[in-house]
């Protein structure tokens, strides 16, 4: 039997007043470049799930989130080339600072059924749905 290490990593959705969520742009030289995502990262050793997201979030986005209020949504359980990749996604509403793309090729903000037409890696479509299914699906709202 083969086994996989499982690769714990965490996500957010942001979500600005109007319903709409933050995804980002992975940058050139990275596995799965261009593709759209949500920010976040692995888990450390050591690190909480939501101590993780915290971090991440300062790092890619420079905004301060209190871990209380990262609120999980769902998961993702995905075979990677090498791994078996476990996603943690919650969802935000409060943090302080204005979002910018650090690390990230470029940011945008869209209605959670408008998540549809982006590029993303093939973990995050279930991700999507959920998030439809809790935010409304109008893309143009
Ligand atoms: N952050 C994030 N990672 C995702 C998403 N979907 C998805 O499959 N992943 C995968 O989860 C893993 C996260 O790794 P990462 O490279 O973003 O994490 P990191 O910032 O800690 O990486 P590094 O320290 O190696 O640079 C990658 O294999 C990435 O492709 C998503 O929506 N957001």
């Amino acid at each position: 039997m083969t086994s996989s290490p499982v690769l714990l990593v965490v996500a957010a959705a942001l979500v600005d007043a109007a319903g709409r969520v933050l995804v980002q742009q992975r940058p050139e030289g990275r596995a799965m470049a261009g593709l759209w995502e949500f920010p976040g990262g692995k888990v450390e050793p050591g690190e909480t799930p939501e101590a993780a997201l915290v971090r991440e979030l300062a790092e890619e986005l420079g905004i301060a989130v209190a871990p209380g209020d990262c609120r999980p949504l769902t998961f993702a359980s995905a075979g990677l080339d090498r791994a078996h990749l476990l996603l943690l996604l919650y969802t935000i509403d409060h943090w302080q600072g204005t979002p910018a793309a650090i690390e990230a090729a470029g940011m945008a903000w869209h209605r959670p059924a408008a998540l549809r037409g982006l590029a993303m890696p093939p973990a995050d479509v279930p991700l999507v749905e959920a998030l439809v299914a809790q935010l409304g699906d109008d893309p143009a709202a």
